[in-house]
């Protein structure tokens, strides 16, 4: 049995088109066409009508290490929840895991740089964030455009590099199959050079987010 908190490889490789990187390093997901067009266009107009500064969780004293923007979605929006359940359908993990989903935009020359998506547990902000719903476990991301140029996700340890398609969705694992932490998910949004990008991006917990 999968923690609900989890997904498996079974689970998500029984939905058709969904393939996995092969990498010995973490467990990595790729689907084309998860999302339609129509879909992808009304979600990035949503995140084009509101967004804020990005934030990030473990600063490290470099203030251009995210410059994009963040649009929190509202969870009682009809299209947003319904792209919850997706997500959760092609999970498998209790939708209660889930994080709100977020919006994310880059305009030309900003980027996430380097990071990994968990929170390290020696930060002092560490209790802050995880003392509830508990630790990332896996990440969802959907790209809402193919970006003009720029804009890949490169995953360093594994030198592959995503590039933005409207409608692909990746997906990977945090952790390691004993439950450590898998630095070697370290992934970096790199920078648009033309044009806009938008992604969904769907962050689940150990525990029930509340
Ligand atoms: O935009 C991307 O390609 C990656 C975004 C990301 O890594 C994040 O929001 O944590
Ligand atoms: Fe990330």
């Amino acid at each position: 049995m999968t923690a609900p908190g989890e997904s498996s490889a079974d689970t998500l490789l029984s939905h058709p088109g969904v393939r996995r990187f092969p990498s010995s390093q973490l467990d990595l997901f790729i689907m084309r066409d998860f999302l339609a067009p129509v879909e992808c266009d009304a979600l990035a107009a949503m995140i084009e009508r509101q967004h804020r500064p990005s934030t990030i969780a473990n600063y490290n004293g470099d203030d251009a290490f995210r410059t994009s923007s963040t649009c929190d979605l509202a969870p009682d929006d009809p299209t947003v929840a319904a792209l919850a359940a997706k997500l959760a359908a092609l999970s498998g993990i209790d939708i209660a895991h889930a994080e709100p989903l977020q919006g994310q935009r880059y305009e030309v020359g900003q980027e996430f740089k380097a990071h990994t998506d968990y929170f390290e547990p020696d930060n002092a902000d560490f209790t802050k964030y995880c003392s509830i719903a508990g630790q990332r476990t896996w990440t969802f991301m959907v790209y809402l455009n193919s970006v003009e140029a720029g804009g890949a996700t490169r995953f360093k340890a594994i030198d592959k590099l995503i590039q933005p398609e409207r409608g692909k969705l990746i997906a990977w694992n945090n952790r390691r199959a004993d439950g450590t932490l898998n630095g070697a998910t370290l992934h970096h949004a790199m920078k648009v050079r033309k044009g806009y990008k938008y992604v969904i991006t769907q962050w689940y917990r150990e525990r029930p987010w509340g």
